[in-house]
């Protein structure tokens, strides 16, 4: 029994909408197993804009910096586009993740069995599962680097942006995903862009330099648009997947089609202090914001990470993923996972069913 301060910032769109389901599931682990979740709101992105006028507020970051574990929604929205980067809120999240020095996103998609047809892949493809663990490296790379910006009159007009690391970053990600892949089936895949970017040639040469210190895990290198092909090709063939910032992001979105939804996927973003961040991978899905057709799960189980990986609360993280797989297995389904012809609930009602899981499975 133990009291636990956790964080939320559930920011713009459908992030209010998922954030509440993912709490109420909070709140029922602490009533099964005798836990405080104290959750206080604090605005980040484009909510924090409206209020603060900047879309990372200092006590938002020091509410985080005093918290066990933050859990967020999602931000931005067509509301803020037309804003400047620098203020967009978008740059809430990024400077969160770097305020924290959360420099590894764990971002893992697995197929429920019960989801299979809801994949985008051939029947054939997915028939065996699907389990791959994307790596991101979080706090480097071209979100970050300089210079950056834009400059020139019409006519003329530049942008630029940089992709720069360098081998402390790159050996910090690297060893976290060889350590993540001794955990697992020992099979790590670089992926990179080394036949034309030197960011990435050094990126290959720390990952093969560390490859001696785990003589159990399997080392490969992919270029990254032959990896964009394999992962939809034979997914199967990835475990682990260590990458960067630009193309973690793009991979792991990627991925959703293979588990049917991006509304599916929890992610954890870890440093080497707490808290942690523990997010969906997906954003603030304008076109259902306010319409309760979200899907809370990647959320809920992001609610898993958090206890798994940010409270070490492992059998509580168990009874989440088990509750969860229970809706799936009932086939329970909100709109982005629904067959053609499957009965559709809205966002509470799929929350409101994990929460009941919970409970039942308690009796
Ligand atoms: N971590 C974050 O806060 C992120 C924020 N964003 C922001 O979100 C806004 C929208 O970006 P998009 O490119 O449209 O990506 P998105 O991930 O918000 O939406 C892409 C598609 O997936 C659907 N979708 C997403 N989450 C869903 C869920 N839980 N249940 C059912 N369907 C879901 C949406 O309805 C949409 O059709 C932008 O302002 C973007 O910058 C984008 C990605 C990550
Ligand atoms: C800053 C975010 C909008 C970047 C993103 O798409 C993500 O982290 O998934
Ligand atoms: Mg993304």
């Amino acid at each position: 029994m133990a009291t636990f301060t956790i964080c939320c910032l559930p920011g713009d769109g459908i992030g209010p909408e998922i954030t509440t389901e993912a709490q109420n599931v909070l709140t029922a682990i602490g009533r099964q197993f005798g836990h405080t979740f104290t959750m206080t709101d604090e605005p980040i992105g484009g909510a924090a804009i409206d209020t603060h006028g900047v879309p990372l507020p200092e006590a938002t970051l020091q509410a985080c910096r005093e918290s066990h574990a933050v859990l967020l929604g999602a931000v931005g929205g067509p509301k803020w586009d037309a804003l400047e980067t620098a203020i967009r809120p978008e740059k809430g999240l990024l400077a969160l993740r770097k305020g924290l020095s959360l420099y590894a996103n764990l971002r893992p998609a697995v197929i429920f069995p019960e989801l299979k047809e809801a994949s985008y892949l051939r029947p054939d493809i997915v028939a065996d599962g699907v389990d791959v663990l994307v790596v991101r490296e979080l706090t480097g790379g071209i979100y970050f680097g300089e210079p950056r910006g834009r400059e020139g009159e019409p006519g003329q007009r530049r942008a630029m942006n940089t992709m720069v690391y360098d081998e402390t970053e790159v050996r910090r990600i690297g060893r976290l995903a060889f350590e993540a892949a001794q955990q697992r089936d020992k099979r790590l895949c670089s992926v990179d862009k080394a036949n034309v970017l030197e960011v990435s040639q050094l990126w290959r040469e720390v990952m093969n330099e560390l490859a001696p210190s785990y003589p159990d895990v399997t080392l490969e290198h992919m270029y990254v648009d032959n990896a964009a092909m394999q992962l939809v090709r034979d997914p199967k063939q990835f475990d682990v997947v260590v990458t960067s910032n630009l193309f973690g992001d793009i991979l792991s979105d990627e991925a959703a089609t293979i588990t049917g939804s991006i509304g599916m996927l929890p992610s954890a973003s870890l440093g080497d202090e707490k808290p942690a961040l523990f997010e969906p991978i997906h954003g603030s899905a304008p076109d259902i914001a306010g319409q309760d057709k979200a899907n809370p799960l990647a959320t809920i189980l992001s609610v898993g990470m958090l206890l798994r990986f940010g409270l070490g609360l492992e059998q509580e993280a168990d009874a989440v993923d088990a509750a969860v797989a229970d809706v799936i297995a009932q086939g329970l389904r909100t709109g982005d996972i629904a067959g053609p012809g499957e009965a559709v609930l809205g966002c509470r009602a799929m929350g409101a069913a994990v929460v009941d899981r919970l409970q039942a499975r308690k009796d």
